[in-house]
C-alpha cells in the first residue's frame, strides 16, 4: 500500500515515535511524506521514504495529487490544531480529497494506531480492487 506520512512541526516528535513503534509494519509498504516530516522519520527510523516538497511549499498538494489519482491508500497526518498554518488552504484541500476518494485518514495518534493495526490485519485489501480496476 502507498502510505503518506505528514506532521505539523509540533507533532513531528509524535510521528517519529509512531513510525518507530510501527516500523515493522511501515517497512512493508511504500512510504511518502512531506519534506521535513520525511527527513525526520527517515533519520530516526532508517525507513525508505519518498519525500515531496515541504508542506508550506506545496508538499500537501503533491500528496493531494496522488490522492486525486487514487494512488494513495492511507494518509497519516498529525495536524496541529492549536497553531495557525500559513498553508491552511492546502491542508484543508488534502483532507477534502481524502473524503472525495474515501481514503482512510488519521489526523491524530489515536486513529493512526487503529488504522495501522487494521492495515497489518489485511483490512486494506479492498484497495487492491481499486488498483486492479484502475489498471484495466
Ligand atoms: O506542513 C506540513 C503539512 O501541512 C508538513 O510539512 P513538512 O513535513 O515539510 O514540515
Amino acid at each position: 500500500m502507498n502510505i503518506a506520512l505528514i506532521a505539523h512541526d509540533k507533532k513531528k516528535n509524535d510521528l517519529v515515535q509512531f513510525a518507530t513503534a510501527y516500523k515493522h509494519i511501515l517497512e512493508k509498504h511504500e512510504l511518502f511524506a512531506t519534506g521535513t516530516t520525511g527527513l525526520r522519520v527517515q533519520e530516526a527510523t532508517g525507513l525508505s521514504i519518498f519525500r515531496f516538497q515541504s508542506g508550506p511549499l506545496g508538499g500537501d498538494q503533491e500528496i493531494g495529487s496522488m490522492i486525486a489519482k487514487n494512488q494513495m491508500d492511507l494518509v497519516i497526518f498529525f495536524r496541529d490544531p492549536l497553531t495557525a498554518q500559513p498553508h491552511e488552504p492546502d491542508v484543508s484541500a488534502l483532507i477534502r480529497l481524502c473524503d472525495v476518494y474515501a481514503i482512510p485518514l488519521a489526523t491524530n495518534m489515536g486513529t493512526a494506531d487503529i488504522l495501522i493495526r487494521a492495515l497489518e490485519k489485511g483490512a486494506f485489501s479492498w484497495r487492491n480492487i481499486i488498483h486492479k480496476r484502475q489498471g484495466e
